[in-house]
């Protein structure tokens, strides 16, 4: 339905935040428009001028971690340009967005370009009264405070609401007012909060303003990919759109969760697979935190409710994510713990690198994992740890070089947690793995995979048995189908040692100093 072009206009600015349901800003843009008013919901595809966001900008990160180090930062506060797989999520994630808002009488517009720009301008064309947004953790809020004040000194509200975490960062802090570096604490502080507040119902119609805004054809993005099509495994494994997040949900709900407690065996399908969902806000954190308690709360027993704490834990691992990269705006450029700096990276080899990345390493847990994200675009978490630890121990890689293919290949690939684990496995992180702690790949195959279930999934060459053991005569092959290990593992892992105690010493040699 469209009103006349003088009536209240809301506008909404949808990001990581593409759902319907328990939608803050789109609820108060479409209240302020009331029964006379229009709504005009826009996403822009950013593409801001990094120079305009320089880092590191004034937050509570510099007094957190205030090292020389960590202030000569190259990055900007700019949105991070996504990866060819988020791409690729966005453009059927749009697609599913434009139709559910149609359905009830909307119009989604696309816009791209710089927001500090574009959403001023937009505002100004659409004659609105207010502009509303759900808040956005990264780095980026440094474009969100620019259009808020734009917005302000030409006289348009601009309303922003809690919508894509369950605790923001600044509501979680220590006894003595500081954010925490470790989860354990942390995650129990967000327990000892008022419990999340109750998820938000879909709008039932949404009124557009009676001239059409303009809006760019989704195509023109190329968004998919092309010349080559590589997205066929993207395509058989997903489903992007809020309808398939709330299913996925219920389907977890419904099996996964009573199972859950194996969820670090990458053969069985027991875990969610809500992270790209979540990723681009498809659904809430509200949402999924309300469905699971109350399912514990009514429904489940014994080895069931220990799961569903266990889950709302992960829950609790991404928003501990967001809360660091909220303090520690570098995390993806420097590593938090700066001893991490005198790290001795070996000088990487772009065979080893191609091998890695290309599931060739003739490691077959590692190469069945990066098979798997090249394929579908995701890799079991457990995997994921293993094959970071091969990268950066084994191969002694830079994490930053692993955390930019993930980046590109992953569907979830979100700009806190995917740093936030790589530095985690580095052991340059908060709360990290200990460095000297370096994953054995057939060790873990044989822990979590002992039937090679996965393994044989994605690396169906292979002859031999989850721990990379291979069966007899099956050595022959070597150079053949599958090829040898192209490294030794405990080799690597003593060099690993190695350079941590190399490391350690220019650390205390610089203490001494
Ligand atoms: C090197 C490495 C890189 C990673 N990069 C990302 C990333 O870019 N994006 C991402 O969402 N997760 C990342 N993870 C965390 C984790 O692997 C995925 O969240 C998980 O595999 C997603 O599958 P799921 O939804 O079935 O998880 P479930 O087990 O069902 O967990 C439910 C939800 O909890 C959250 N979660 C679970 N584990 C973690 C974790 N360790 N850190 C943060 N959130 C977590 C996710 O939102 C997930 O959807 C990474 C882990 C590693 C080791």
């Amino acid at each position: 339905m469209s009103k006349p072009d003088s009536s209240p206009v809301s506008l909404v600015w949808l990001r990581n935040d593409l759902r319907l349901e328990d939608n803050p800003a789109l609820v108060a843009g479409i209240e302020a428009a009331g029964d006379h008013g229009a709504v005009v919901v826009v996403y822009v595809l950013e593409e801001p001028d990094a120079a305009e966001y320089p880092l590191p900008f004034q937050s509570a990160s510099q007094e957190e971690n205030s090292e020389e180090a960590r202030q000569s930062v190259p990055n900007s506060n700019a949105p991070r340009p996504l990866g060819g797989a988020s791409r690729w999520w966005l453009h059927h994630s749009l697609t599913a967005l434009a139709s559910s808002l149609r359905a009830i009488g909307g119009e989604l517009v696309l816009r791209r370009g710089n927001a500090a720009s574009v959403i001023p301008e937009l505002a100004h064309e659409v004659n609105a009264t207010g502009v509303y947004w759900n808040r956005r953790y990264t780095n980026a809020r440094a474009v969100d405070g620019v259009i808020k004040s734009r917005l302000r000194t030409s006289g348009i509200d601009a309303h922003s609401f809690q919508a894509n975490l369950l605790h923001e960062p600044w509501t979680v802090s220590t006894g003595s007012g500081t954010p925490f570096r470790v989860f354990t604490p942390y995650w129990r502080a967000c327990l000892s909060r008022p419990l999340p507040r109750a998820p938000l119902p879909a709008p039932e119609r949404i009124t557009t303003p009676l001239t059409a805004v303009a809006s760019d054809d989704l195509s023109s993005w190329n968004l998919l990919p092309q010349n080559p099509d590589w997205a066929s495994g993207l395509r058989e494994t997903w489903q992007p759109g809020e309808q398939a997040a709330l299913t996925r949900l219920s389907a977890f709900l419904e099996v996964g969760l009573a199972s859950y407690h194996r969820r670090d065996e990458p053969s069985e399908a027991v875990n969610s697979m809500l992270s790209p969902h979540l990723r681009f806000g498809e659904i809430s954190p509200f949402q999924v935190w309300h469905a699971v308690d109350s399912a514990r709360r009514t429904e489940l027993s014994g080895q069931s409710l220990d799961n569903a704490a266990k889950f709302l834990s992960e829950i609790g691992w991404r928003e501990f994510n967001a809360s660091i990269l909220f303090y520690m705006p570098y995390l993806r450029d420097q590593n938090v713990r700066p001893e991490f700096d005198a790290f001795p990276w070996k000088e990487t080899d772009p065979h080893q690198l191609k091998a890695w990345q290309t599931g060739q390493t003739g490691v077959p847990l590692v190469d069945a994992g990066m098979r798997e994200l090249w394929h579908t675009g995701i890799m079991h978490n457990r995997v994921r740890m293993v094959a970071a630890s091969f990268l950066i121990k084994n191969l002694l890689v830079d994490w930053r070089i692993g955390e930019a293919w993930f980046w590109d290949t992953l569907v979830d690939a979100d700009e806190a947690s995917n740093p936030g684990n790589w530095q985690w496995v580095a052991g340059s992180g908060v709360d990290a793995a200990p460095y000297f702690r370096v994953f054995n790949p057939e060790t873990q195959a044989k822990k979590f995979d002992p039937e090679a279930h996965y393994i044989q999934r994605w690396v169906p060459e292979f002859e031999g048995d989850a721990a990379g053991k291979r069966a007899p005569g099956a050595e022959t092959l070597f150079g053949g189908s599958y090829p040898a290990p192209i490294v030794d593992l405990r080799e690597t892992r003593v060099a690993a040692l190695a350079a941590y105690d190399e490391m350690r010493a220019v650390g205390l040699y610089r203490g001494s100093q």
